[in-house]
């Protein structure tokens, strides 16, 4: 059994990963924290989870987390940067749901997050947990950054486009929109049913943190340069995540030959769904599920490359993404505990 802790337990994302391990059959939960809800039982909060999990909320503790095989960090970007060296150096391995570990330049970091970084001896040692790219480095990394759930449905549906060098890189337009779990489950007026419900808008149109993420592999799939226009919309749905993204192609190309690009490089991936041409995938449709639906489209009238993406951001965007670290560090099968089906309605 591997004995897993989870910090920041009471979170969205927390709980996401709480639903997805108590099932999971190779995973026993040992730790759970809070600092809000010490003493707290999981089940009182989270009655969903009354029978699967019998724990209370603790605060953090470095002996108890460093009892652990894996602690996943489901915190706010910063908190991991200031104590999982000290777990890392009792042997545990780190699946980091944060920010802290994703951008390989330290000043680009430090650009975006504002602060300086704290543990930028741990920045070459992370992997960056996209399995669809890094499957190999996963296997042996002890500490995962976890991709952003924007960045996971956008670089999904670019990559075969620009691992072929089949569309022009530095003008690529990525249109997303996010259901609200995306904030988080912190108290913000922006969350509130008044404000996020019967409208819709976008937000960070100057630039968002996920921009320097999302080029970073978009530049390492293209090996070259990138111009990406990035917009986040939030939609009033509670979870979900649909980009559609544009694409202009360099040469000639056909809506058979991008299917069978498409059904070609992502055959292998359980967790990447590929659709039947002319598919407009839906985000009801990865509800709860740990699967990317992908769709791509040519429109010959305007000699573009449409590519739509949808999944859940708590599941491929976040928790789900992170179980599917965690099976592949500890050889496990990969849908270990992310069996399921999308609940429709
Ligand atoms: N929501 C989403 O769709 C996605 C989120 N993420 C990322 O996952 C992380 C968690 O997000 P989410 O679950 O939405 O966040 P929430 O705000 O819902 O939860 C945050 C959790 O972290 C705990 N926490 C806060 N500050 C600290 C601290 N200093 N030390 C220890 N624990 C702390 C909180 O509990 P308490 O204060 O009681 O300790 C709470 O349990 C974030 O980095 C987010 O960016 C990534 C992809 C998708
Ligand atoms: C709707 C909404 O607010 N979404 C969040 C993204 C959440 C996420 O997945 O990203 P991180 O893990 O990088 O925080 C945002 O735009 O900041």
């Amino acid at each position: 059994m591997i004995k897993a802790g989870i910090i920041g337990a009471t979170g969205y994302t927390g709980v996401e990963l709480l639903r997805l391990l108590a099932l999971h059959d190779d995973v026993s939960i040992e730790v759970v924290t809070s600092r809000e809800l010490e003493g707290t039982a999981v089940a009182t909060l989270f009655p969903n989870l009354r029978g699967y999990v019998d724990l209370a909320f603790t605060a953090p503790d470095d002996d108890a987390l460093a009892a652990c095989d894996v602690v996943f960090y489901a915190t706010p970007h910063t908190v991991a940067m200031k104590t999982a060296a000290k777990l890392m150096a009792r042997g545990v391995r780190v699946i980091d749901l944060s920010a802290d570990f994703r951008l390989k330049d330290q000043a680009e970091w430090e650009q975006w997050y504002k602060e300086p970084h704290e543990s930028p001896e741990l920045i070459a040692k992370a992997v960056y947990g996209l399995p669809e790219v890094n499957r190999d480095q996963i296997r042996e990394a002890q500490l995962i950054a976890v991709p952003g759930c924007y960045p996971t449905a956008v670089q999904l549906g670019y990559l075969p486009l620009l691992e072929n060098g089949l569309v022009d890189a530095s003008r690529l337009i990525a249109d997303a929109k996010s259901g609200v779990s995306g904030a988080g489950r912190k108290a913000a007026v922006g969350s509130l049913l008044c404000e996020s419900s019967e409208s819709m808008n976008a937000y960070g149109v100057a630039g968002h943190r996920h921009l320097p993420e999302i080029s970073q592999g978009l530049r390492a799939a293209a090996g070259g340069d990138v111009g990406l226009t990035f917009i986040p919309h939030l939609t009033p749905m509670i979870r979900g995540i649909h980009a559609t993204l544009y694409a202009a192609p360099v040469g000639k190309v056909s809506a058979e030959q991008l299917q069978a690009l498409y059904e070609d490089r992502y055959q292998s991936e359980r967790f990447v769904d590929v659709m039947p041409m002319g598919s407009q995938p839906a985000t009801r449709n990865v509800k709860g599920t740990n699967r990317c639906q992908l769709a791509v489209h040519y429109l010959e009238h305007s000699n573009n490359i449409v590519v739509l993406s949808v999944i859940d951001n708590l599941v491929k965007g976040a928790s789900g993404q992170a179980v599917q670290n965690m099976n592949i560090m500890f050889g496990l099968n990969e849908s270990a505990g992310l069996k399921t089906i999308s609940l429709l309605l």
